[in-house]
């Protein structure tokens, strides 16, 4: 699949670049600063009729919290919903997304839900595996496979930088392990979890991902089920209440499908049937999205009807 560049789409990132200048780079995982505030890239995976993009779209970035649904997708396929719902809600929390207080006042004590950051470590803590690389070989192999890259790595600067300085995760992590929702060490989930969030690949790579949602979980191109339908039916369901942070609800309102971000500045859309979406734009607002990707992804949602709602 190529993917070719569109002039209406160019023209949409022009209309919005400048609201790059209302946001700020994250930095508070030290080697994630380095980027340029101004960047922003889109891919379009039309699964009926190719990929588009506008940007430099080929620009790679870590997944950070996008990669919260693909843990998910993987951990449902592993132990079923039953055992990951025992340990992790369903309920948006309205909380910032490193958020530690509803975990001592939600009864049970668990987290909210697998999109906040105590609920994703809860999931990655739940990988199967005999031994942490062979934990993240699988997690790594699952994201490649929908990615239909064979090159998505991780960015092991990104990686070490966030486990030297991921106090507040570790915290949430000592949390649930007396509450025996992390079973697992502590320092070895961190390794995971840090490697996961340090995923890299490109706008393309992400649109196509959505394209697997989009599709229930089906490949694009070859049509293998990659995700059951009912699991990728969930992921979805967690991407409109919780994708956004405690944003979710404006987002819902304002563009209306289901949408993953994350503080490298990424974000992953899904048009149910139609389309997966992959945006790249650093600069965030105060909530760690992406200013100019809701922008863009507003304007698009309005010209092309594309709320589920
Ligand atoms: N919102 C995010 O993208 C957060 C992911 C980041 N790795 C963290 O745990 O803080």
């Amino acid at each position: 699949m190529t993917c070719k560049t569109n002039e209406h789409l160019e023209e949409l990132i022009a209309s919005v670049r400048h609201y790059t200048q209302f946001g700020k780079v994250a930095d508070y995982i030290p080697a994630l600063g380095k980027v340029n505030g101004q960047d922003l890239s889109i891919a379009i995976y039309d699964v009926n009729s190719g990929c588009l993009y506008a940007g430099d779209y080929r620009k790679k970035f870590t997944l950070q919290s996008v990669s919260k649904v693909l843990s998910l997708a993987l951990v449902l396929m592993d132990r079923g919903k039953d055992y990951v719902f025992e340990r992790v809600g369903m309920e948006p929390t309205g909380d910032p997304f490193n958020s530690i207080s509803k975990l001592e006042s939600s009864i049970p004590s668990k987290p909210l839900n697998p999109m906040i950051n105590a609920g994703a470590l809860a999931v990655t803590d739940m990988i199967i595996g005999g031994s942490l690389e062979e934990r993240w070989k699988r997690l790594l192999t699952f994201i490649k496979e929908l990615g239909n890259d064979i090159e998505i790595e991780c960015n092991m600067e990104v990686a070490q930088s966030e486990f030297e300085t991921a106090y507040l995760n570790r915290a949430l992590c000592f949390f649930m392990k007396q509450h025996g929702i992390i079973q697992g060490d502590i320092e070895e989930l961190m390794d995971l979890y840090t490697r996961q969030c340090a995923i890299e690949m490109d706008c393309f790579d992400l649109a196509r991902i959505g394209a697997v949602f989009a599709l229930n979980g089906n490949d694009p191109e070859s049509g293998k089920q990659l995700i059951p339908k009912e699991i990728a039916r969930i992921c979805k369901t967690f991407m409109v209440t919780c994708g956004m942070y405690d944003a979710s609800g404006e987002f819902a309102m304002k563009v209306g499908i289901p949408a993953k971000s994350g503080v490298s500045g990424g974000i992953l859309g899904v048009v149910p049937g139609k389309l997966g979406i992959g945006i790249f734009g650093p600069s965030l607002d105060e909530r760690g999205n992406s200013v100019a990707g809701l922008k863009l992804l507003e304007k698009l949602a309005n010209e092309y009807d594309f709320s589920i709602f």
